[in-house]
């Protein structure tokens, strides 16, 4: 081994190699923006090219599943993934100003799944609302959002799929998020007499607010930071949130984990103004319809279709359509990309039993194989 001079003279030259390297794979990214943009001119317009997507899930996938392939350590695969994240995030903010609409303020968990799906050189947008996510992104006011989709413990969340169900915006990719749930307040526990939260925070603290909080008000806010901000400004009351709000607002933590279930996750759609087009060969899709309920059995027919076409089903939901009561809008996740052969085929059939046929958006299967079983 040499000694410690030496061994730094090495790391400074290997800096001024990866510079280089960075500033060469970076100019790289700005041909492929400029070309991307001159393709989408050429084929839909100066408009189109104006509202050119540099974000492409598909293709970043194939990158992180590289890296894992060739990464040999002594660096951690969790590390090459952020140091690359950053790259990309750079990369991308080279091509265009990108800006990302979350449910605000900062600290919510889904700031925390932009940082992990967009790293730090894009603009963060927070929101009050989710809806305001999607009216974000559909009036062109930030380029992607993100949203809360369902969480591992305490299922869909509803806010979201209502709004799917008039919006014009598409989903580009997912992301999955392990949450732990805190109990911050500026009071000890026994004197707390209220707990704010977004009602995912509130469901899946539910076990241990009934333990060790049984007399608290439970009040639902749009967003668990908005808690945290609230319980900041009263005595007696507490924010269920993620720890990281306890610096952000001045909130002690008084109780750590408190979500049930095991591992518990909240998984994210990025959503933008179209959907990827480049299918992984590993793709889900989801699609929102309406079935025609004067036909008997139709929602059954409307199911097999996939089943005939050998298209897995992941998730279903029901939604009511709020035209009319005990109307609904039905949402499906499958596999397959719309732009494969068997989706366009699966939407073509569908039509047959149901009153309107959508597909939502395409996106690359982030969901890993210990996550499936
Ligand atoms: O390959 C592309 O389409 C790129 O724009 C390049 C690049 C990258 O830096 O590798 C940048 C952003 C995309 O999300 C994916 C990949």
């Amino acid at each position: 081994m040499s000694d410690l001079p030496t061994l730094r003279k090495k790391i400074d030259s290997l800096d001024t190699t990866l510079v280089n390297l960075l500033n060469e794979r970076a100019r790289v990214s700005l041909d492929i923006g400029t070309t991307k943009r001159l393709d989408e001119e050429a084929k839909n317009g100066e408009k189109a090219a104006e509202d050119l997507h540099v974000y492409m899930p598909g293709r970043e996938k194939q990158i992180y599943e590289k890296l894992e392939r060739m990464n040999h350590g002594p660096l951690k695969h969790e590390s090459l993934n952020a140091i690359f994240r950053e790259i990309m995030s750079a990369s991308i903010a080279l091509q265009k100003d990108v800006s990302v609409a979350y449910l605000g303020p900062p600290g919510t968990f889904s700031h925390q799944a932009v940082y992990r799906r967009f790293g730090d050189s894009v603009v963060y947008v927070p929101q009050k609302q989710i809806t305001d996510v999607f009216e974000a992104v559909e009036k062109g006011r930030a380029t992607y959002g993100i949203v809360p989709y369902e969480n591992s413990t305490f299922g869909s969340v509803v806010e979201t799929l209502d709004y799917f169900i008039k919006s014009t915006v598409k989903v580009r990719a997912e992301t999955y998020l392990t949450v732990h749930q805190c109990l911050l307040s500026n009071s000890p526990l026994d004197k707390i007499s209220k707990v704010y939260s977004h009602p995912q925070g509130l469901g899946q603290s539910q076990e241990w607010l009934s333990a060790h909080l049984p007399e608290a008000r439970r009040i639902a806010v749009k967003s668990t930071a908005q808690a945290a901000e609230m319980a900041a400004l009263e005595t007696g009351a507490a924010a269920i949130c993620s720890e990281i709000c306890s610096e952000l607002y001045g909130l002690d933590i008084v109780a750590r984990d408190i979500e049930h279930g095991v591992a518990n996750t909240t998984r994210f759609l990025i959503i933008g103004s179209s959907s990827d087009d480049q299918a992984t060969g590993n793709d889900h899709s989801l699609l929102r319809f309406t079935v025609d309920h004067r036909q008997p059995g139709a929602l059954c027919d409307g199911l097999k279709v996939f089943k005939d076409y050998g298209l897995n089903l992941f998730k279903i939901d029901s939604r009511p359509s709020g035209l009319r009561p005990w109307h609904y809008v039905f949402f499906i996740e499958c596999s397959g990309h719309a732009s494969g052969d068997k989706l366009p085929s699966v939407v073509k059939d569908l039509n047959q039993y149901c009153l309107d046929v959508e597909i939502l958006g395409s996106f690359p299967n982030e969901r890993t194989a210990s996550e499936t079983c």
